[in-house]
């Protein structure tokens, strides 16, 4: 007698990556994909055994704001590569983007929800894609470091020696030490290069490992750097591992509205595989 019949299926994935974070992606519509299983999205995200990405990250329609007066044209679910749903991914909410077009689902410019709220964005001529990030009230300052959240959790710490630093064991210390308890934080180790120009590298959380671009990290260095008087500019590049990524924003009062995360977003391979 047989226990169990295992129904394999053919699962179609694009695969995109935003300055070297890289993500499969899923046209998921039709709400075929198992959105609860966490050992396959891991696997699909296995360097090794899988199509390998720092996430995955689903394209769906967006039931709510359909029922409402909100106009989106797409719900963004991102899962991290150890397989868990998170907060919001910058790179991986431009590839989104990216995706998007190429599905005609929009053409240059777009409003999608997400889990830390509605994102407005384009694409310029250049193929660079500008994404909306949520405001940012808060920056907490302490001696060593600063945390805040640009829609995931982001703690930033000026360092010495940026391209010899050990960003995977000094990141998981801090991550996985007393000051964020069991939800951790990303973890960015910064450099000043000149007026308005930073270098940093990333451990991500979820991926637990230095990542050679996160987004929601970019956006928090280039804000802690300006509430620490680093840089008087609104307008702020950033050097990761994998390219050149851009923040602006308007600052009053203390708080951060109109923030853009701009960068590339490129297409890199399409397939299937069997799940
Ligand atoms: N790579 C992302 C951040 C993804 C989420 C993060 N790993 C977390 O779980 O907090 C980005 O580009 O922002």
């Amino acid at each position: 007698m047989l226990d169990s019949i295992q129904i394999k299926m053919q699962l179609e994935f694009h695969k995109y990556q935003g300055t070297g974070n890289d993500f499969v992606m899923v046209d998921n519509r039709s709400e075929f994909f198992p959105k609860e299983n966490i050992q396959l999205i891991a696997h699909l995200c296995d360097r090794r055994l899988g199509i390998g990405g720092d996430g995955l990250i689903l394209l769906e329609n967006d039931t709510i704001a359909s029922n409402l007066a909100t106009a989106t044209d797409f719900k963004m679910v991102y899962y991290n590569s150890d397989g868990n749903q998170s907060s919001m991914c910058g790179n991986g909410g431009r590839c989104l983007v990216a995706f998007a077009k190429k599905l005609n689902v929009i053409e240059n410019s777009t409003t999608f929800i997400a889990t830390d709220g509605l994102h407005h964005a384009t694409i310029g001529d250049d193929g660079l894609v500008s994404l909306q990030m949520i405001d940012v009230e808060e920056v907490k300052i302490s001696p060593d470091h600063v945390f805040l959240n640009t829609g995931s959790p982001h703690h930033v710490q000026l360092v010495d020696d940026l391209e010899n630093y050990n960003i995977k064991e000094k990141g998981a210390a801090i991550r996985y030490g007393d000051l964020y308890g069991k939800a951790g934080s990303n973890i960015n180790f910064v450099k000043q290069i000149d007026d308005t120009t930073f270098s940093l590298r990333t451990y991500e959380r979820g991926v637990e490992d230095e990542t050679l671009s996160c987004g929601t990290g970019a956006t928090a260095v280039a804000i802690a750097m300006n509430v620490l008087g680093k840089t008087d500019a609104s307008s702020i590049d950033l050097n990761v591992e994998g390219g050149k990524l851009v923040v602006s924003f308007d600052k009053k009062d203390g708080h951060f509205t109109n923030v853009f995360l701009k960068g590339p977003a490129e297409f890199v391979f399409k397939g299937t595989i069997e799940i």
